[in-house]
């Protein structure tokens, strides 16, 4: 027995030490990539990987090791970072549904399988239907609700200033409330009242899934749930969160397709928000093209989960940038001022999407914190990349913020906050490096770059607009982190001096 027991121990021991560190350390076919060496036996680059900024320690390996790179992520599993041209054009755009997005299944319970989780044919058949949803002039018709709930957000901080007094405010937690307030709005025609009244829903949906009360150890669990799916059935927090998040998403995504087909049906479904337009075209296609309910239901918690924290975060480091440097600030408020010299103004699409230095601040900001870090792919077939074999099943990085800060495109300021960059002509010249679909890439690029990219910028400059028309913001000089999660949250909240504007 105790031969046993001790061959069956040795076995596995030999079976894991093959699987874990003699193959993905000298086997692999992907070892040909160069790469830095593994830090730890088991853990791989994972240490470095999780105590730096996502895409920062590629930064010095892509210097080190190439544009293509294979470093390791936890049990060694390689990582294969690219970002030579030609690489990202074959991910992105040309052999595109030949990489899929990673089945996270935490992620599935949040987002739903929507467009963003969608592969292949049923993308295609999404996309093309959704594209139209997300028009220039449908886009121009979501001005006027950014703008009002920006002046709701503006008059609640208004109120608390009523002494002309600085006071500090948490500026991720309002602005969180003011984007889940504009794409219940503009998405579904929803009121969640998260700034003002906040109805039982919205207080839940922001427990639940975006309060800072998830913390960096759920990230942490969220992460390992991916490699470990027994993680998903422990009677743990975690899990209990997200079961409860699920519940919510799917009540009321449900109630609104629900409202929005017995609408079509009594031919009075008038919105213009993007799940109206949406149910509207779904009603004029062949059947075999016709979303079903459940993909209806899907793109509502795909929206939710999409488009709320990634524009309030966008916001936030935008502000937060600002808020060190006065020069830099009051130079974008003296453009405000003078394009709207009413401070309640409502801009028109023309006019905030004119205003150079508004343009270059967001531009810049999306390039120094990209709200979402990095993109992941899986090969769903053996390929080749940059001459490199590459096996079905190998994980493919597109390290956005480590693109948007490589010396070799951005130059050796390539870490400040410098907008101006933006407003130099030489950056439009055919040979700038600058000047490429592949080096600006906050919203990826190519087939699966996200819908809502015009939308979400319309929405960042109409608010950062009001808010820095009307009021003064001061850093107060704590470092802020980004967390460790899809989404680059600051940790902790950006937490801002703010004062009136003098002169109105
Ligand atoms: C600053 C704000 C935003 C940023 C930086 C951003 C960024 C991105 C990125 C990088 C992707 C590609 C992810 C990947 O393929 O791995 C994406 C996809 C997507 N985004 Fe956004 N997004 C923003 C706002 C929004 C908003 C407001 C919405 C919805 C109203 C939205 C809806 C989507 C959808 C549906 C996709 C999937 C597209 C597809 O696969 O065809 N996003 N976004």
């Amino acid at each position: 027995m105790l031969e046993l027991t001790i061959l069956l121990v040795v076995l596995l021991v030999g079976y894991y030490t093959y699987k874990w560190i003699i193959y993905p350390l000298y086997l692999s076919p992907l070892c040909k990539i160069p790469g830095p060496p593994s830090d730890h036996f088991l853990l791989g680059n994972f240490i470095k990987l999780m105590t730096e900024e996502i895409g920062i320690p590629q930064i010095k390996w892509t210097k080190d090791y190439g544009e293509i790179i294979c470093y390791r992520g936890l049990l060694n599993e390689p990582r294969i970072a690219i970002t030579n041209l030609q690489a990202l054009q074959k991910v992105l755009v040309s052999d595109v549904y030949d990489y899929h997005k990673p089945t996270f299944l935490s992620a599935k319970k949040i987002i739903g399988e929507g467009l963003v989780l969608a592969e292949g044919d049923v993308h295609k058949r999404q996309r093309k239907m959704m594209n139209p949803v997300f028009s220039h002039s449908n886009i121009k018709e979501m001005i006027p609700t950014f703008a009002e709930i920006g002046h709701l957000l503006k008059e609640i901080w208004m109120k608390e200033l009523v002494d002309n007094k600085e006071r500090k405010f948490d500026i991720t937690s309002y602005l969180s409330q003011a984007t889940l307030d504009i794409i219940g709005k503009v998405g579904f025609n929803y009121q969640f009242n998260s700034l003002t009244s906040e109805n039982e829903l919205a207080s839940a949906y922001r427990m639940i899934l975006f309060n800072n009360t998830r913390s960096s150890f759920h990230d942490l669990i969220a992460l390992l749930s991916n490699f470990f799916q027994i993680i998903h059935k422990l009677p743990i927090k975690y899990n209990y969160i997200i079961k409860e998040a699920s519940k919510i998403i799917e009540k009321v995504s449900s109630k609104l397709v629900n409202e929005g087909l017995e609408g079509v049906k009594q031919s009075n479904l008038q919105g213009n928000d993007i799940l109206s337009v949406l149910i509207k075209r779904n009603v004029e296609e062949k059947d075999n093209e016709k979303m079903t309910f459940d993909e209806l239901k899907n793109q509502i918690m795909t929206f939710l989960a999409a488009g709320h924290e990634t524009s309030s975060v966008a916001i936030g480091w935008g502000l937060y940038n600002l808020s060190k440097d006065k020069e830099l600030q009051d130079l974008l408020r003296k453009e405000l001022i003078n394009e709207f010299p009413d401070p309640n103004f409502i801009p028109t699409f023309d006019q905030i999407n004119k205003l150079e230095y508004l343009n270059a601040v967001v531009k810049e900001t999306l390039r120094l914190d990209p709200p979402i870090p990095v993109a992941l792919r899986v090969s769903n077939k053996d390929d080749f990349i940059d001459g490199y074999f590459i096996p079905k099943g190998t994980t493919i990085i597109i390290p956005i913020n480590t693109i948007h800060k490589l010396p070799s495109i951005w130059g050796p300021d390539s870490y400040e906050f410098k907008p101006s960059r933006w407003l130099d002509p030489s950056i439009s010249s055919p040979d700038s490096k600058i000047n490429s679909n592949y080096s600006w890439i906050p919203f990826l690029t190519g087939t699966r770059s996200c819908i809502a990219s015009k939308m979400a910028l319309n929405e960042i400059k109409v608010l950062l607009a009001i808010l820095i028309r009307n009021f003064e913001f001061r850093d107060e000089g704590i470092k802020i982190k980004k967390r460790f999660s899809i989404v680059a949250k600051p940790d902790p909240d950006i937490k801002l001096w703010v004062k009136k504007v003098d002169k109105n």
